[in-house]
């Protein structure tokens, strides 16, 4: 097989676009995009925006080998051959502003913005929505799991359920940023350095026939610290009893058991059970793990049932957003050079959601001088000083005008960083843990109301009054006269 970067990582219609601007000359004409999405997921009060260090891996290496150029020459023989000397020089030389990742995001605000040739800047569409919208959603859904399991123990187990290799690795970074404590996958450890966590599996028990000896011999041949899985046979019956066998043993060598893990039946009721087995037995440090088949909305009702689990493991659910399984990120272009001069361009829609903001934009999360909690994100044109100068500022609902409000004792926290300045990379990708800091330090911002898990609050996001009146003005434009 070839050996292919990610250049060809985009949908046909980019190199169909890029084909067609480069024949028209038009290729170079300036254009700015967004990208952000229509809808929040799972019904959640807000998401946790990722996917930020892949993009700025993938624009750094984004260049056409050989390899590709010849496929391309390959599909379309009618290509110029002068178009594909273009991408052969191929570089990026935008300019992208994105989250930081970890911030806590909502719906129709700008996550991406990318400015540069329409060229470069159509090329490099379909990659970033694949990087933006699936790290972005996982990271949400395990902040909401992180949301019902508090302070205990969470481990990312979905590897052998992810759609293929790459959702599996990333997908354990998102969950990691969201606050989850490990991994069991081993690559997604030593790449990022997120703790890999492993207990043993069904088979291990079952390659012996004889729990007991599997569980001595298990505990044996490992280090410190062995979790053992109890429900092959008979979880109370069996399971529980020779694990604590086996604890004591390890307790005569001076050395102790972690935990054991449920991974079938009703886990309340056995954690219960077990819980009460290892306390009797002198073994209230051993943990208990539970895993199977867990989400959210098990392991809220788990806990309401006082189930006595301490680490959750979590696979399946989380790694495929099973509930939801794609977040519908969009990337629109709001400005271009038209006849020489930048002009905010719109897409009207028959759908009112889908009639896009035109003119680039920035957006500043607008927090309290009192309390400290975020009021309201706040979008507007990049030459409206307003915010920056602390001036009143109007936030207000178009469609439902009533529904307004006025600010003034306020900080404006500008959202958008910027990553890559004319090609070159100004943004210093921050460690995984200080991503998970400022994750933690964003949810702080926001009161309780917005970020529970079931009918959240909704948050104020709301475009300045002169971005409103833009999009107005172009919608009328566009418009077909009205009849006599
Ligand atoms: N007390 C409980 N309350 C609510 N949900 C529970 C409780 N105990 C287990 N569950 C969940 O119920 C589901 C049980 O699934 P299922 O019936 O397929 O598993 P099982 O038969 O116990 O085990 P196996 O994985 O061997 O099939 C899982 O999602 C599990 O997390
Ligand atoms: O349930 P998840 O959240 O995806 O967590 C991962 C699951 O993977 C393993 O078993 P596997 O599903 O391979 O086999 P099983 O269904 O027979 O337990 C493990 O025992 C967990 O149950
Ligand atoms: O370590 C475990 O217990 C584990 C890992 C992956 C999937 N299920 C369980």
């Amino acid at each position: 097989m070839k050996q292919l970067g990610l250049a060809l990582h985009t949908d046909k219609y980019q190199i169909n676009m890029m084909y067609a601007h480069w024949i028209n000359g038009t290729h170079q004409k300036k254009a700015v995009f967004e990208a952000y999405f229509r809808k929040l997921p799972f019904g959640n009060g807000y998401a946790v925006f990722a996917g930020l260090e892949r993009i700025v891996n993938y624009i750094n290496n984004l260049t056409f080998h050989e390899d590709e150029i010849a496929f391309l020459a390959e599909q379309e023989e009618e290509y110029d051959s002068r178009f594909l000397d273009e991408l052969r020089q191929f570089r990026f030389y935008g300019s992208i502003s994105a989250m930081k990742e970890g911030a806590i995001v909502f719906a129709d605000e700008p996550l991406i913005r990318v400015e540069g040739t329409i060229l470069e800047a159509q090329l490099v569409e379909t990659a970033l929505l694949n990087f933006m919208n699936y790290q972005t959603l996982i990271a949400t859904k395990a902040s909401r799991i992180k949301q019902v399991a508090g302070d205990d123990i969470l481990l990312e187990f979905g590897t052998r359920r992810a759609q293929e290799a790459d959702a599996a690795i990333w997908g354990a970074r998102a969950a990691y940023i969201a606050g989850f404590h490990g991994t069991s996958n081993v690559l997604a450890g030593a790449k990022f350095g997120i703790p890999a966590k492993g207990t043993h599996a069904h088979s291990w028990v079952q390659s012996f026939g004889n729990e007991q000896e599997a569980f001595d011999r298990y505990a044996a041949a490992l280090p410190d610290g062995v979790t053992l899985l109890v429900d092959t046979f008979d979880t109370l019956g069996s399971g529980v009893p020779h694990a604590i066998k086996t604890a004591k043993e390890l307790e005569a060598r001076g050395k102790k058991m972690s935990a054991i893990r449920l991974d079938s039946g009703d886990l309340s009721y056995l954690s219960i059970q077990a819980r009460k087995m290892l306390d009797d037995a002198g073994l209230s440090y051993v943990k208990i793990v539970a895993s199977n088949d867990l989400d959210e909305n098990t392991i809220l009702d788990l806990k309401a049932q006082g189930a006595q689990i301490d680490t959750w493991g979590v696979g399946t659910q989380l790694i495929t957003a099973s509930d939801q399984p794609s977040l519908g990120g969009v990337y629109k272009l709001v400005e271009c050079d038209i006849d020489g001069t930048m002009q905010p361009v719109i897409k009207i829609s028959a759908n009112p959601e889908k009639v896009t903001t035109p003119g680039s934009k920035d957006v500043y999360r607008i927090i309290s001088t009192g309390s400290g909690k975020a009021i309201a994100d706040y979008i507007c044109f990049p030459n409206e000083d307003e915010p920056r100068e602390g001036k009143r500022l109007k936030l207000f609902n178009p469609l439902h005008p009533y529904i307004r409000k006025y600010v003034s004792d306020y900080q404006a926290i500008a959202m958008l960083e910027p990553v890559f300045v004319e090609g070159k990379q100004v943004y210093e990708l921050p460690s995984l843990d200080e991503i998970r800091a400022y994750h933690r330090s964003q949810l702080e911002q926001f009161w309780p109301e917005y970020l529970r898990k079931l009918n959240p609050e909704i948050y104020r996001v709301n475009i300045s009054p002169k971005a409103w009146e833009m999009k107005q003005k172009l919608i009328a434009e566009h418009l077909p006269p009205e009849e006599a």
